[in-house]
């Protein structure tokens, strides 16, 4: 026997999908079945991206659809997002599903129960480390990082623009040598520890955890998220599910089925499920 090969999903093009389809694409998609994992992003997915994390407060509309959703008895809902996990669970404010926190590093059940995926010892050393030096070095001007532990974020939305892509150059100078990988976020830099865990293996954690035998017989699986960091999950789900991605941008490459350009288009998806679901 040879060795396997392992083929991931390619990025490709894609532009937006209209609402007007989207109701055509999830009937389709659902073929009149009720067992559904809804797997949900949280900032720039559930909320609009502003100017504070902390004033990234759910809609109260998005937060009335989630909360009768999550008392479907077919359906099982998770919030997959790059925040510390209690952190999105408090600003979500729904007590009965699941909540990944710091990209799937924290899992968190109904019951407050959680998975902590280990990080070698080292990376925990250099992740203080990495944080001390960005505090010392480039945390002014409205810089300043979001130490979740896990992962930081580095933010420099409130740096004045001209100076935002200095601020950007001279924070990855002082990320690299510590050898996290980094991404780039919304006016930030994320920092995640370089092994093997990330929203994607989240996902399939959680997939497997909640569904008996092979989840992708016996449920359907969507995901919606914005950000490069959700790239994973949409590429597990690949053939298996189906996913969007926000991107205001006509042309992105993505693994999601579909992109749609803003928050809009999020609302009528989960309109849609509350009409399959709960009639309203
Ligand atoms: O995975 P997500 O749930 O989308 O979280 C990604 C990061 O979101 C937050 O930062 C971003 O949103 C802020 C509020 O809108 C915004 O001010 C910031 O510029 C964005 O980068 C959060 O603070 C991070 O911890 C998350 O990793």
């Amino acid at each position: 026997m040879g060795n396997s090969v392992v083929v991931r999903p390619r990025l490709v093009r894609m532009t937006h999908i209209d609402s007007a389809d989207i109701g055509r694409v999830l009937t389709k998609y659902m073929n009149n079945t009720k067992n559904l994992a809804l797997l949900l992003d949280y900032d720039g997915t559930l909320t609009p991206i502003v100017n504070q994390p902390d004033m990234a407060v759910i809609p109260e509309e998005t937060k009335a659809i989630l909360e009768r959703l999550s008392n479907v008895n077919t359906l099982f809902m998770a919030i997959i997002s790059g925040r510390a996990v209690d952190n999105v669970k408090n600003l979500v404010g729904i007590d009965n599903i699941h909540y990944a926190g710091n990209h799937g590093y924290e899992i968190m059940a109904p019951d407050g129960s959680k998975y902590l995926h280990e990080i070698p010892t080292e990376y925990k050393k250099k992740m203080r480390d990495m944080v001390e030096e960005l505090n010392a070095k480039a945390s002014d001007n409205g810089a300043w990082v979001e130490d979740k532990i896990y992962s930081i974020t580095y933010h420099f939305r409130a740096v004045p623009k001209v100076q935002q892509s200095q601020y950007l150059e001279n924070a990855k100078k002082i990320m690299e040598p510590y050898g996290f990988h980094v991404s780039q976020a919304h006016y930030g830099l994320e920092a995640k520890p370089p092994i093997k865990w990330d929203k994607g293996e989240a996902t399939l954690k959680i997939l497997n955890e909640n569904f008996s035998g092979d989840w992708k017989k016996s449920v359907k699986a969507i995901f919606i998220g914005d950000d490069t960091t959700d790239e994973d999950a949409m590429r597990v789900l690949k053939g298996h599910g189906l996913s969007f991605r926000i991107a205001a941008d006509g042309d992105v490459d993505t693994c999601a089925d579909y992109v749609l350009s803003n928050l809009d288009p999020v609302m009528v998806i989960l309109r849609w499920f509350d009409k399959y679901y709960c009639g309203m």
